[in-house]
């Protein structure tokens, strides 16, 4: 169940599960993804009713191309059985499990899933947002092939490690890293955490073009203010476009006349260039036939 194709994941959007009003307005939101919440954005005595209003979401069918995940209460948890039961009848695209930080958390998350007759198609996205999960961030990944997507809990990481949150995110650059790594090693796509402050679009944007810098695939989200500048700066520009045409353009000229390196702007291109020209280019397709 791996993902293969490059797949649009620019822009999560997470939404509290009891907000109805929200569940409506994402039907007409530009997001790539989408996760209905039933774990911190839902109080307790709401949970119940917040389980009925997700699960008849994620079974309606009405969210178009956009990608339906639950987030389930975490393991250990008083709802998190039933949160796993209801999520695998309504069958969404992916079950998000907040602080899994071991491999077992995701096996018994798919048994569980399975022995309640989740479809297939319904994938396992894994919060990684403690420092056990840091520290086993690969071991997580590779735990299930039911597992696709390693979302980054930056809240609940700084809380653990006593972090700030502070521009530039020195203190958490280290757990960024870690999943990056286990998420490419194991072939799984990785998002970013979120961004609290929903008026500071210009702190946002600067940290959309840091986690596209890094390597992720894109990044969650909080409000629907923050969609469209997160999905133009995880999109390949048109510059980036523009010179991926020309690099593959130029390496397959050099090619034919015997050469493997070339360059292009006056920077060396080899094959491993190419290859990410060419990743560029599959992205901005699949963007362009959103
Ligand atoms: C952050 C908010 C509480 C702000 O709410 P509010 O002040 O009401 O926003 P606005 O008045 O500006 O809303 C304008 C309209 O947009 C709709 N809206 C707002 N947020 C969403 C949303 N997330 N999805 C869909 N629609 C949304 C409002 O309904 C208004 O619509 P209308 O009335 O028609 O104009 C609020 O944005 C919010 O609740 N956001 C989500 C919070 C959440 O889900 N938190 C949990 C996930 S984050 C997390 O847990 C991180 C992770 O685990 C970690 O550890 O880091
Ligand atoms: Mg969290």
């Amino acid at each position: 169940m791996t993902d293969a194709a490059p797949r649009p994941r620019r822009s999560v959007l997470y939404m509290p599960g009891a907000n109805e009003r929200a569940l409506e307005k994402a039907k007409t939101l530009p997001v790539d993804g989408l996760i209905l919440d039933l774990e911190d954005a839902v109080a307790p005595d709401a949970k119940a009713d917040a389980r009925k209003r997700v699960a008849a979401a994620a079974a309606s069918g009405e969210y178009g191309h956009r990608e339906v995940t639950i987030r389930v209460n975490g393991p250990g948890t008083a709802w998190h059985d039933d949160d796993l039961r209801a999520a695998a009848e309504a069958g969404p695209d992916a079950v998000v499990v907040p602080k899994v930080d071991s491999a077992a958390t995701v096996v018994a998350v798919e048994r569980a899933l399975e022995a309640a007759g989740a479809p297939d198609r319904t994938a396992i996205w894994a919060m990684v947002e403690t420092p056990r999960a840091m520290l086993d961030a690969r071991e997580v990944a590779a735990a299930s092939e039911r597992l696709t997507v390693l979302v980054m809990g930056t809240n609940d990481l700084a809380k653990e490690l006593h972090a700030e949150h502070v521009p530039g995110r020195a203190p958490l650059l280290t757990g960024l890293s870690l999943a990056l790594l286990a998420a490419r090693e194991t072939g799984r796509a990785v998002l970013d955490g979120v961004y609290n402050d929903v008026k500071d679009i210009e702190g946002f944007e600067a940290e959309c073009v840091q986690g596209r810098q890094f390597g992720f695939d894109g990044k969650t989200l909080i409000h629907p203010a923050q969609v469209e500048p997160c999905n133009r700066l995880f999109a390949p520009s048109p510059e980036q476009v523009e010179r991926s045409r020309r690099i593959i353009e130029a390496f397959e000229t050099a090619t034919r006349e015997g050469r493997g390196v070339v360059t292009v702007d006056g920077r060396m291109i080899e094959n491993l260039h190419v290859d990410e020209a060419r990743r560029v280019l599959a992205l901005a397709a699949a963007v362009e036939g959103r």
